[in-house]
């Protein structure tokens, strides 16, 4: 292990609070708790002690933790002090701290320590990130699964497999001319890679989902002009809102909300309509309504009760619902042309678009065995491995397959950041005995 500076940081909120938890890394961390709280017999225990700067000071009166390393959560010497939290007492004991020697961590430093001295990998590492920045119960339990390595543990055991299929290769080609190997050994594996393939494209698929749950399901309403869209967005974020944020950048054309619906994040878009133009300023309005209708997974095509009917997007999400609006004005001559019905004005018809919603984002979730991390990186890693193996399970070349094999294990690597360096040999040796 590389030696670094010792840092520290104020881990828990801002002051003042209740307590304040002070997180300090590095080689210099248990020599500054023995200066500051006296000796400590056991690690991992808490401790009450007074708390002194090196003229004696009570700093305050607070507990102790320390945490040898390499079993603590950077894999450094880690020391935590946990302190009332005042702005003053944070302020001397920062002090202290930096005259000991430490500087204040940077962001995510703690973790980077803990990914580079192989507590956490890049899989787990996001997961952290998502877990602290989780505002939705959704994104709280994809996020938790992931920094416990749920899906690292998936990734290893693929790679594995690969490993395993280019032993079973190798061996083959070493030693096809010895008796004891089996004429084709090699054959056993190209079952279990299809179904490996078949594993990862349900991983990417479920990916997918995943970012519908990190960055919100994307419920794009459209409709003529005066239609009611405005109103039955303000509505929505009336009720629901447990986020509101006009996203930034966006103009007056695109208005984009989030809500919190049952632990599920919905980012409602009310676009402008997408018509013929001359005028530049609209014109991008339009090229951006079309964007969000692109990349929308529902839309609520909203106009008003028996008007005429009128144009439909071009581009549609698979689904669509027709929802009839300003319902208390008038009851609808078609009915059929309606999904739901709508009034603002009452508010009757709310609760089932909303509801049309939810089982919309549920039935997506619940058509997956397992879950994604939401990121693009993983979904290109993945789809290269897919491809690899493809190509490996179309080649006829054993040497050639094995390299694609270990393309393959690559890329998957890649995902958590720790492309082993299998020991074939070993594989082999400990499934076949060759070595007689
Ligand atoms: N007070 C406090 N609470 C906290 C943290 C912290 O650092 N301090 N955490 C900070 O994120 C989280 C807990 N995460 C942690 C992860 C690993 C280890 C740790 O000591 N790991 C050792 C030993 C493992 C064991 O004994 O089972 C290791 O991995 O070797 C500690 C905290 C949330 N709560
Ligand atoms: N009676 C009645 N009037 C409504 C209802 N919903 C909206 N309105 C009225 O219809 C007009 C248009 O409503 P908006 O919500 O601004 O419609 P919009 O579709 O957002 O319109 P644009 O912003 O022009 O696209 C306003 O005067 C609203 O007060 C409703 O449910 N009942």
């Amino acid at each position: 292990m590389r030696t670094r500076d010792t840092i520290f940081a104020l881990s828990s909120g801002g002051t003042p609070s209740g307590v304040a938890v002070i997180r300090v890394s590095g080689v210099k961390a248990l020599t500054i708790a023995k200066q500051m709280a006296g000796d400590f017999k056991n690690k991992r225990q808490m401790l009450l002690r007074s708390i002194r700067s090196r003229n004696g000071e009570l700093i305050d009166k607070g507990l102790v933790l320390i945490f040898p390393g390499p079993g603590s959560f950077t894999g450094e010497d880690c020391v935590e002090f946990q302190l009332h939290g005042g702005r003053a007492v944070v302020a001397l004991a920062s002090s202290e701290l930096e005259a000991l020697g430490c500087r204040y961590a940077e962001a995510g430093e703690f973790t980077q320590r803990a990914f580079e001295n192989g507590k956490l990998d890049l899989v787990e590492v996001e997961g952290l990130g998502d877990l602290i920045s989780a505002d939705t119960e959704m994104q709280r339990r994809l996020a938790a699964e992931q920094m416990a390595g749920d899906l690292s543990g998936r990734y290893h055991a693929w790679a594995k497999r690969l490993t395993h299929a280019r032993a079973m290769i190798e061996a083959e080609l070493d030693f096809a001319d010895e008796e004891d190997i089996p004429g084709s050994v090699s054959d056993q594996i190209w079952p279990d890679l299809v179904s490996l393939r078949a594993e990862i494209a349900a991983q990417i698929q479920s990916n997918k989902l995943g970012q519908s749950i990190r960055d919100g399901f994307k419920v794009v309403i459209s409709g003529p002009p005066n239609a009611g869209k405005s109103s039955f967005l303000n509505l929505m974020a009336g009720r629901d809102v447990a986020i509101v944020t006009e996203v930034a950048g966006t103009t007056r054309d695109i208005i984009e909300i989030d809500l919190d619906i049952d632990g599920f994040l919905i980012r409602l878009i009310d676009t402008a309509g997408i018509r013929e133009t001359t005028d530049l300023v609209e014109q991008e309005g339009v090229r951006r309504a079309r964007a969000a209708l692109e990349a929308a997974d529902m839309v609520l095509l909203m106009s008003e009760i028996d008007s005429d009917p009128e144009h439909t997007p071009e581009v549609m999400p698979p689904r669509v619902i027709r929802i009839g609006t300003k319902l208390d004005l008038k009851r609808p001559a078609h009915p059929e042309r309606y999904d739901l019905l709508f009034s603002a004005k009452s508010g009757d018809g709310l609760d089932e678009i909303r509801a049309a919603i939810l089982s919309a984002v549920k039935a997506d979730w619940e058509s997956i065995s397992q879950m994604g991390a939401g990121r693009q990186r993983h979904i290109n890693h993945l789809r290269e491995a897919s491809n690899f193996v493809e190509e490996a399970l179309k080649g006829s070349d054993l040497v050639i397959r094995a390299e694609y094999l270990r393309l393959a294990a690559e890329a998957l690597g890649r995902i958590t950041g720790r492309v082993d360096v299998e020991d074939l040999l070993g594989v082999i040796f400990s499934e076949f005995c060759v070595g007689k």
